[in-house]
């Protein structure tokens, strides 16, 4: 007969609280069906999945031997939390993951108690826990108090400069403050960087290897109450301490490296962190990213983000679509750019698959640089491309491109170096929720003065835009594209330079202008097509340009049409707004144009699929033709929405 209990250990667990109870063998054993349900339910969502898996046993150990949510456990990125989620109360839930409706992908704080602070963008938790701790220390939350502060961060997110800003001010402030450093050797690709290869050092040392060795030697010698127990932790703790880190330069007691999948070895370092610090503290724990899950362990991303999939043979269930990613067209418009221009190079912040750069590093590997999760650094490095005569594309997505915000305005454009700035992911994202929608670039751009902004309609329309922006050297130019895959048009051998600051009208009409920026104009077109059904004629025209604007084009269409509407996949403040300021100054409101602008609604929209997001925005087609009606007074105003 077996001696496992016939009830998993983990149906005895809905919150930590109830690991209290358990022995270190079924803290081990609750892992293992932690590590099981995790594949199982990401298997079902689809989501990031190779990140949870490496953190399976430091999930089980923290809650283990902390507090939640009384100790702030705080993830960085927390693309890794699905493990946490389903010992913290999720469980039930645990399938929902990234629907509409259900939980996020990410901690979220307004989700649950034992997520004291949200997170999608990397390298936050140390700042963030600082906070907390320091707010204990000053009687922040005087009803629970706050215990420990636990931030876990990633080797990847600890490349950005925030994560080093955080150490800074916490080594000097002294507090105590427990940083867990999850090193699985990866960010999305693999790292790349002086620091990954640092941290590496630390852990292939001679050194370590040794004192690794003679820790585990030391457990098996121990009588077997101390194998639990915190003495031999002690002991085992002051064996793996190796002075002289970055970190213990820094102020920070550096603890490590303990090999994070080794439950007795986690446990036993904890339990004494727990007891025995008294400042700041750094716990290097090395981990496999993909852990115990052999197709995401033989990925190259090792398994960082799946779509739904078999669980026995990990085949994903893909979408078939014959159009090619706004990614892809703008990766190999700019390979054939590149071709024919040495002066061309690129850069990502890591995510050169996701940005397309994988392509172009495999043509030009040269002419290509991965600077880490580092925005601020990489738009400034683009800066300084660009004023030594380079013509640098800094291709990054929109929600990561406004942590670089202030190097935009105040490395680029205020002297009017020619960066090119590529923005994927712009618009609503789908499951990643709001936390990656790429709302506010329009807005963020468009009011910089020399700053040129553009937005691709479709896929053909993108390879023009990488060929203006390739043209352009008299001062920063900005195209956007969203996620996924383009509308299916025909590709143009080669991109075409368009005319700065000149739109097109795709559809001659009479009473209404749909003047639309970016990818909303096939449901423009489409509503026109379901208008003209109607009886209501209207015009649509493609502005391609926020800035500078066509001031002869809507010139003309508010002169020739009772109505015009804007349309926009962004937060207000956008191309709408300017369009109406121009108007304004015109004076055309006072001769009696109707004017309506659609934008993203105020509100920061949850994860859902793309379709209920264009639904939840007003942005669908059938809002578009709400809004005409209802703009012209029409009867049928059917719609609540218009
Ligand atoms: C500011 C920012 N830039 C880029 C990303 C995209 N991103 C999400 S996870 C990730 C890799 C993180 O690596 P690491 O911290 O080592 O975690 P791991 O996935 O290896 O567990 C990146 C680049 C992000 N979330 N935030
Ligand atoms: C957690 C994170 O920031 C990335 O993994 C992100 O989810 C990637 O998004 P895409 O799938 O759009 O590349
Ligand atoms: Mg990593």
């Amino acid at each position: 007969m077996s001696d496992r209990p016939a009830t998993p250990t983990l149906d005895r667990v809905t919150v930590p609280a109830d690991m209290k109870v358990l022995s270190d063998a079924e803290l081990r054993r609750l892992a293992d069906e932690l590590r099981q349900e995790t594949i199982s339910a990401v298997s079902v969502t689809g989501g990031h999945l190779g990140a949870g898996l490496g953190v399976v046993e430091l999930t089980v150990a923290l809650h283990a031997v902390f507090d939640a949510p009384r100790d702030r456990i705080v993830w960085d990125v927390s693309h890794q939390t699905y493990p946490h989620k389903i010992l913290t109360g999720r469980r039930d839930r645990i399938r929902t993951l990234r629907q509409e409706g259900g939980l996020s992908g990410f901690t979220k704080r307004s989700e649950s108690p034992y997520d004291p602070f949200g997170a999608a963008h990397s390298s936050t938790s140390i700042s963030a826990a600082l906070g907390f701790a320091v707010a204990r220390d000053l009687g922040g939350a005087p009803e629970h108090g706050i215990g420990d502060c636990i931030a876990v961060i990633g080797d990847g997110s600890m490349s950005a400069g925030m994560a080093f800003e955080a150490l800074n001010n916490a080594g000097h402030l002294g507090k105590r403050l427990i940083v867990v450093l999850n090193d699985n050797d990866m960010s999305i690709a693999p790292p790349t960087g002086a620091l990954s290869s640092y941290l590496t050092r630390l852990y292939t040392g001679a050194p370590f290897q040794e004192l690794k060795a003679a820790a585990k030697g030391a457990v098996s010698l121990l009588p077997h109450p101390f194998q639990e127990g915190a003495k031999r932790a002690k002991e085992m703790l002051k064996g793996m301490a190796i002075g002289g880190t970055l970190f213990e330069e820094l102020g920070f007691s550096y603890v490590g490296p303990v090999d994070g999948h080794d439950m007795e070895q986690l446990l036993s370092v904890l339990r004494v962190v727990k007891a025995r610090a008294t400042g700041p503290i750094l716990i290097h724990a090395i981990t496999q990213k993909g852990k115990g899950y052999a197709p995401a362990e033989g990925r190259a991303d090792k398994g960082h983000a799946t779509g739904k999939f078999d669980v026995v043979t990990g085949e994903q269930k893909k979408a078939a679509s014959n159009a090619p990613s706004y990614t892809s067209v703008f990766a190999r418009a700019l390979i054939q750019e590149a071709e024919a221009d040495d002066k061309i190079v690129a850069v990502t912040a890591a995510m050169p698959d996701g940005t397309g750069l994988n392509l172009f590093a495999e043509r030009f590997p040269k002419r290509c640089f991965d600077v880490g999760i580092a925005e601020q650094h990489g738009v400034t490095f683009c800066a300084g491309l660009a004023a030594g005569g380079m013509k640098p594309f800094c291709a990054m997505y929109s929600t990561f491109l406004q942590r670089g915000y202030d190097q935009v305005v105040h490395d680029v454009a205020i002297q009017r170096l020619p960066v090119r700035f590529a923005i994927d992911r712009a618009g609503l994202v789908g499951a990643d929720g709001a936390t990656h929608a790429g709302s506010f670039d329009i807005a963020f751009l468009s009011n910089l003065p020399g700053m040129v902004v553009m937005a691709a309609a479709d896929e053909a329309e993108l390879k023009h835009m990488v060929a203006t922006a390739a043209a352009h050297d008299t001062g920063p130019i900005a195209f956007r594209y969203p996620r996924g895959e383009g509308v299916g048009v025909q590709m143009p051998e080669r991109g075409e330079p368009l005319e700065i600051g000149k739109g097109r009208v795709v559809r001659e009409g009479e009473r209404v202008a749909l003047l639309s920026f970016g990818t909303r104009l096939e449901h423009a077109q489409q509503a026109a097509e379901n208008l003209a059904a109607k009886g209501i004629s209207c015009t649509v025209a493609d502005a391609r340009f926020a800035k500078p604007l066509d001031h002869a084009l809507i010139r003309d269409l508010a002169a020739h049409h009772e109505a015009l509407i804007t349309l926009e996949e962004g937060a207000i403040g956008g191309f709408g707004s300017h369009v109406a300021d121009f108007l304004a100054r015109e004076g055309v409101f006072d001769r009696g144009l109707k004017f309506r602008s659609m934008t993203l609604p105020d509100i920061f929209i949850d994860q859902a699929s793309p379709e209920a997001m264009y639904r939840i925005a007003g942005l669908s087609v059938a809002d578009i033709e709400a809004k005409v009606l209802a703009t012209l007074g029409v009867a049928d105003l059917a719609s609540r929405r218009a």
